[in-house]
């Protein structure tokens, strides 16, 4: 086990002592800075912003967690741009955590990059290893979705609720279940047509979720009303969350 390195033991893969006073001061602190932010909940968005630079690694434009969200360590964790997560997320950064653009998570989703040792004196020890994790551009991932260790999810990809991901998925497939497989492939083209919401409903919608993400959009498939989230760009060109 290597308790010198730290975080560098931690981020590479080797096995480490979890109990070391820098990853349980480390995890005090991500605590503490999560309490925060979850506190300011409806209070102004710029100091919940301001609280999540301090706490993650690094962070894009627009990040908005639910409450109540919960990490590790936070500084291995890595988002980009026009992110949301709904309630309960759980994010365990042993290992680094990579979030594209675009991305969308349910209530209840986990990221965990860390297991314990397999031999049990290890493991009493305080042996951990922790493998990166991943997330596409433009991924969708439904209530309860677990992520283990070492998955990368290719872009524009969504996972069903409830599902556990042990490996990696690729780009644009729809994949569901536990372990989690790959049900379809997203190819079907959309016509969509754009029009204001105006039932109480939807304008609470929009006050609620759209300032996060951009435009609704409803299509006719023949028996029922589909209705689909535009998001902007940071340059303001229209960007379909489903395709
Ligand atoms: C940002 C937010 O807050 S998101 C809000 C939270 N919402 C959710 O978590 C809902 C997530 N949605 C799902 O899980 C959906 O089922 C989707 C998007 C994965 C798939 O939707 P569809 O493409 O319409 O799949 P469809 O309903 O046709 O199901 C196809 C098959 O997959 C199965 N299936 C669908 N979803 C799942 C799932 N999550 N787990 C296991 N099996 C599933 C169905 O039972 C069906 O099986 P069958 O062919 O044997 O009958």
């Amino acid at each position: 086990m290597n308790e010198l390195l730290g975080f560098e033991a931690s981020k590479s893969g080797e096995m480490y002592n979890d109990l070391a006073t820098v990853f349980m001061r480390a995890r005090q602190r991500a605590v503490k800075l999560t309490q925060q932010y979850n506190r300011l909940y409806g209070e102004d968005e710029e100091k919940r912003m301001a609280v999540l630079n301090d706490l993650l690694g690094s962070v894009g434009e627009t990040i908005f967690f639910e409450p109540d969200f919960r990490c590790e360590f936070g500084k291995n964790i890595h988002i980009g741009d026009r992110f949301y997560a709904n309630f309960d997320c759980i994010l365990l950064d042993g290992g680094e955590i990579f979030i594209g653009d675009d991305v969308l998570f349910g209530p209840r989703v986990g990221i965990f990059t860390t297991n314990h040792a397999i031999d049990a004196t290890e493991q009493a020890a305080g042996g951990c290893y922790s493998k990166n994790v991943t997330i596409g551009d433009d991924v969708w991932l439904g209530a309860n979705v677990t992520i283990n260790q070492g998955v990368t999810i290719g872009k524009n990809t969504i996972v069903g609720s409830g599902s556990v991901v042990t490996k990696s998925l690729p780009e644009s497939v729809i994949a569901v279940g536990n372990p989690c497989r790959v049900l379809r492939e997203i190819t079907e083209k959309i016509k969509r047509t754009t029009f204001s919401a105006r039932s109480n409903f939807l304008n609470g919608f929009e006050q609620t979720l759209v300032p996060f993400y951009g435009k609704l959009t409803f299509e006719w498939s023949g028996d029922q009303w589909q209705i689909t989230v535009i998001r902007l760009t940071k340059i303001g060109h229209m960007k379909r969350l489903r395709r």
